[in-house]
């Protein structure tokens, strides 16, 4: 079985088709006002219309307060909640409120970085192992920052997993092969600049991916 692929950050139209017709098997829209790719709750419903029901629609959320994950949720119809700096006892509250599913995100960029994805064993459905940005960043994700993948060697997953993180069309086979990811996650590299995603390279991304 191929790996599968999340397009994250989308918010055209164009750009969602492209991810859909190169076969993604999850879009993403971030809910986070600093981020150059933040949608508004009428963007994201309009959006969120044109997904089938097959390919998982991701809302990424910055420790957020239940009141944004209610509008977002019943805006864009998400059936999956990516949760950034949130801690394990929060992400499981609101895995238990809302009944969605969660995928944890965890910052990596040293090996003791991976007990943190052990805390949320009980939490979570899934790990976004994702690289740690510098201290003062502004986007906790998003920036094209890459982890060394060696550090996943010999890990024990406490769950379900996808890896993100600086990917892109041409070290994404690598990824894939270097860490048996079944599901990978991209943002930045499919962009011609922040927040401007580019048709050619998501078809590109995907392909990439599915010769993996
Ligand atoms: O993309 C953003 O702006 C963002 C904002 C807040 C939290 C997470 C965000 N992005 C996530 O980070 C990963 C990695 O991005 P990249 O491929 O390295 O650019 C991305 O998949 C988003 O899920």
């Amino acid at each position: 079985m191929p790996a599968t692929a999340k397009i994250c950050g989308l918010s055209t139209p164009e750009t969602l088709q492209a991810a859909l017709g190169g076969g993604a098997s999850h879009v993403g829209f971030i809910f986070f006002p600093p981020s150059p790719r933040h949608v508004s709750f009428d963007t994201a419903a309009a959006l969120g219309t044109r997904v089938p029901a097959h390919v998982g629609k991701v809302g990424v959320f910055v420790d957020p307060d239940d009141a944004l994950l209610d509008a977002a949720i019943a805006a864009a119809g998400l059936n999956v909640l990516q949760l950034h700096k949130t801690t394990p006892e929060r992400a499981a509250q609101i895995r238990q409120r809302t009944g969605q599913e969660v995928w944890a995100a965890v910052a990596i960029k040293t090996r003791a970085d991976l007990d943190t994805a052990r805390t949320f064993r009980d939490a979570a459905d899934r790990i976004l192992y994702d690289a740690k940005t510098p201290e003062k960043a502004t986007l906790p994700g998003g920036m094209g920052v890459r982890f060394d993948w060696a550090l996943l060697d010999g890990f024990r997953h406490p769950l379900p997993w996808a890896l993100s993180g600086g990917l892109d069309t041409s070290n994404v086979g690598e990824a894939i092969a270097r860490t048996g990811a079944r599901l990978v996650d991209v943002s930045s590299g499919v962009e011609t600049g922040p927040g401007v995603k580019d048709r050619t390279k998501i078809v590109a991304f995907l392909k990439a991916v599915a010769q993996a």
